[in-house]
């Protein structure tokens, strides 16, 4: 009898590892979110500032954030597509007594602007600074960066103000404030309860994951971002008692007045190559980011082939989860093998084809 248990019983030197392996794959598990589904980005009686909150994008993203009882502070320049948007927004609050609503008109290309527009939302949030930020304002000026017919440098140069700078200058003006040894959030009264973390979110591209050709004098802007975030990421460990998350959203291309706006000077091989991703409406990338983010996300992207480009560059980035990221990782150089030939053989198709990029042919 004993020897025949002994025989179907697992044997110990597999049981143990076994066991083992159980209990961390539990808990992998268990970190992926799968078990749980802790919101790490609540929003509702926050105050929220949104920086390109007029149209496109932002402006999907702040009615979504009204409808999920935020207050909010919309940034951007023409007053009169702000005051639209205010009444989009506030028309959109779930409980509109207590939510509040306001704009601000800045330019986020203009040196120090962010100060002044931190001030002013202090002021009316009775004092206190807002409890997340998102740049959402930016630009694109698609061109041939060797063609002589382009000014690509004053391009890039403006793409740099709007997209890095304007963002840069946002989160240290809120850092400023948030990390004031004097604005330290008060205790909750739970032991080992940590305050609610604010939040910074910054907006990049798919294009700061993997660069295309036409995109030279935005792409660069959508990649400083990244690195600036990764350093954030980093120097916020100096202050435990003043929890900030930084965040990076990675959207693909979305139908917004700016892609019409690109459109008009995107070379056409540029066209065809981004016809790889399916462009999403405004508000699916709104509603795709804030998913992430109530995730816990660090780098948020809002498809599968983002995803995909998301985990192929990781580097030194915070993963936003390490048995997914780092396996994806290991595949992604596989596809790229394939990926890379065809679409450099497409561009140079291209110039076969349609000849010297610089030479306008003549209309058929
Ligand atoms: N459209 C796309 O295909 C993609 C866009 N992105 C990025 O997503 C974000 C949103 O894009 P999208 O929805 O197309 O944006 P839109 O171009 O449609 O809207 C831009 C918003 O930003 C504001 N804005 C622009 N320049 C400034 C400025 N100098 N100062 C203050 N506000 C400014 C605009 O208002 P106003 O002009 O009144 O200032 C508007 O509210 C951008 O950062 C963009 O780079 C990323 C991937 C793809
Ligand atoms: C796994 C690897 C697969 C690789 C496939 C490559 C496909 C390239 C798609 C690039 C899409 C770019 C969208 C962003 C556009 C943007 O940011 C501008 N419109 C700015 O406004």
């Amino acid at each position: 009898m004993d020897i025949i248990e002994q025989r179907v019983g697992v044997p110990p030197h597999i049981a143990g590892p076994a066991a083992t392996f159980a209990f961390f794959a539990f808990f992998l598990i268990k970190k992926m979110g799968l078990f749980t589904n802790t919101n790490h980005f609540p929003v509702e009686g926050k105050t929220i500032l949104i920086t390109g909150a007029s149209e496109g994008m932002g402006l999907a993203a702040a009615i979504l954030l009204a409808k999920k009882g935020a207050s909010l502070i919309l940034v951007s320049r023409n007053v009169g597509r702000l005051e639209e948007a205010l009444v989009k927004v506030t028309a959109a609050a779930r409980s509109p007594s207590k939510q509040r609503f306001t704009y601000i008109s800045a330019d986020v290309s203009e040196p120090n602007y962010a100060e002044s527009v931190i001030a002013q939302a202090i002021a009316w949030n009775a004092g206190a600074a807002p409890d997340i930020v998102w740049c959402i304002a930016g630009l694109s000026s698609p061109m041939l960066w060797a063609d002589p017919a382009n000014d690509s440098i004053a391009a890039t140069r403006r793409n740099m103000d709007v997209n890095f700078f304007g963002s840069a200058e946002m989160s240290r003006a809120i850092l400023k404030e948030w990390l004031a040894p004097e604005n330290k959030p008060k205790d909750t009264g739970v032991i080992g309860q940590k305050p609610e973390p604010k939040h910074i979110v910054f907006t990049a591209s798919m294009l700061a994951l993997f660069a295309i050709v036409g995109y030279g004098p935005y792409t660069p802007s959508k990649w400083a971002l990244r690195g600036l975030a990764d350093t954030l990421n980093m120097e916020l460990r100096m202050y435990p008692d003043h929890p900030v998350k930084i965040h990076v959203v990675y959207p693909g291309t979305i139908t917004s007045p700016g892609l019409e706006r690109e459109n008009k000077t995107k070379p056409q091989i540029t066209l065809e190559l981004e016809k790889e991703e399916p462009a999403e409406s405004p508000e699916t990338v709104a509603e795709r980011a804030l998913k992430g983010l109530e995730k816990g996300q660090y780098n948020v992207t809002v498809s599968t082939l983002g995803d995909l480009m998301r985990c192929g560059i990781l580097g030194g980035s915070e993963r936003n989860n390490w048995v997914w990221d780092t396996v994806v990782g290991w595949v992604v150089p596989v596809i790229y093998f394939f990926v890379i030939r065809i679409m450099n053989a497409q561009v140079a198709g291209w110039a076969r084809v349609n000849g010297h990029p610089h030479v306008k042919k003549a209309a058929a």
